[in-house]
């Protein structure tokens, strides 16, 4: 996470409400591209299978702006290994320039480590902005791991790559209660690392963090959390999934399979009658609590997506495109890799909280998505990003509510050190915050 300490126009004109933020940031239009983006029509609930468009995460025809902050995550663990990166970096022609005052920092401290960018950029040339900083690398000294996992999860496996259809095979009934593990038990032994990692880690390292309006209401704050907050939401939910009210396999009412395993925190969301409660219906369990720094990175994020917006737009307040709000829902999501989600509206938040626009905070973790989205429930109409490990995603205000789902998840492109240090298994965890 960062420490949000504004963001800012880049000369157009001064962050909003911050007194010590300075002008680092730069402001560009994203490029448009040419192709539309176009969701498979063979991605439907039924027939479980995909085909790519080969259109990935650039978007349909659209501008939006986006902020390049030059400062960027931190971890804690590691150090020699990130100044083992750093010089890496070099290696590779970074633009590291003395720090100029941050203007927004990720977690941790390394701030004297973190120039601006040096020019406008777009989001197609994201891989190739040098930042100068290590930020996402705790250590490059991957690990073999010998994974396994236990023959309860390969049954739940095996019903999840199902077809959601009516099969009585597939159906939802008490069986699917089991509680699922989001982390895989594992042997490790040392390997070096294939330079292919290396280079994979390089990159991310050197990627910063960038906040992009989507569209009113949207924003994307691409690289936000840091591998450290990446750890710690992990390990939380895995403690969490494992114990009353944890992970388990959702169905519908009809029966039918969701392509996911599901934890509420905080309350629990019932899919068979789209509603939420005090306990979970199937067992009784009570949603534990959403974990205090759980809320703290929500609220960090929706303060500089306001700031992000105030700094794009001389007619609007941040407030008023995105609500403040406090979260007391946390529906968490574990995807195998075969996992995914229809379209949707998120809807069953309390009127008052829709009507206000009150954002929804989705954070991804571990592999990445396509995550599709539109005003209507279209595929051929939908706009997807790719979200990957460490994006906060949110949608309030104008868009609060699209349509939205995750496409596919994009196979064994979660960041190593965070398989390493968790044991996360194949597949994304994603948070979704709401409030009530
Ligand atoms: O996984 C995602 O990115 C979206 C999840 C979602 O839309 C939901 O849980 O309602
Ligand atoms: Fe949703």
């Amino acid at each position: 996470m960062n420490n949000g300490e504004g963001w800012s126009s880049g000369g157009r004109r001064g962050p909003r409400g911050r007194s010590n933020s300075k002008e680092t940031w730069q402001i560009v239009n994203r490029p448009k591209s040419e192709s539309p983006v176009t969701v498979d029509r063979s991605l439907d609930e039924s027939s479980g299978n995909r085909s790519s468009s080969g259109s990935r995460g650039r978007g349909r025809c659209r501008t939006v702006q986006v902020y390049v902050e030059k400062s960027s995550q931190v971890s804690n663990v590691g150090k020699a290994a990130q100044e083992e990166v750093k010089s890496q970096e070099d290696g590779l022609g970074s633009t590291k320039q003395p720090d100029e005052g941050a203007a927004f920092k990720c977690s941790g401290d390394n701030s004297d480590l973190l120039q601006p960018s040096a020019s406008p950029v777009s989001r197609e040339c994201e891989g190739r902005m040098s930042f100068g900083l290590a930020n996402r690398m705790e250590d490059v000294s991957l690990c073999g791991q010998v994974s396994m996992s236990s023959t309860s999860d390969k049954k739940v496996e095996d019903r999840d790559s199902a077809h959601k259809s009516g099969d009585v095979g597939n159906a939802w009934n008490e069986s699917n209660t089991r509680l699922f593990d989001i982390c895989l038990e594992k042997k490790v032994f040392c390997l070096k690392p294939p330079l292919k990692e290396l280079n994979q880690a390089k990159r991310r390292a050197t990627k910063g963090c960038i906040g992009i309006v989507i569209r009113p209401g949207m924003v994307l704050l691409k690289n936000y959390l840091s591998i450290n907050d990446q750890v710690l939401i992990v390990n939380k939910c895995r403690e969490l999934g494992l114990g009353e009210g944890g992970f388990y396999q959702p169905g519908y009412g009809d029966g039918a399979l969701l392509h996911l395993k599901m934890m509420c925190l905080g309350r629990n969301w019932d899919p068979q009658t789209s509603r939420y409660g005090d306990t979970r219906p199937h067992d009784g369990s009570v949603p534990p609590k959403i974990p205090f720094e759980f809320n703290q990175f929500v609220q960090k994020a929706i303060q500089d997506s306001q700031s992000l917006v105030a700094t794009s737009s001389k007619k609007t307040k941040g407030e008023d495109e995105i609500p403040c709000m406090s979260p007391d829902i946390c529906i968490a999501n574990f995807y195998t890799s075969t996992g995914r989600l229809g379209l949707h509206k998120d809807k069953d938040e309390s009127a008052k909280s829709i009507q206000k626009g009150l954002p929804v905070v989705s954070f991804s973790i571990g592999d990445s998505a396509e995550f599709v989205y539109g005003d209507q429930r279209d595929y051929d109409k939908a706009e997807m990003e790719v979200l990957e490990s460490g994006d906060v995603l949110l949608f309030g205000g104008k868009s609060r509510n699209i349509f939205h789902g995750v496409r596919s998840i994009l196979k064994d492109t979660a960041p190593k050190v965070l398989v390493q240090e968790t044991n996360l298994r194949p597949g994304r965890l994603n948070l979704t915050f709401r409030q009530y």
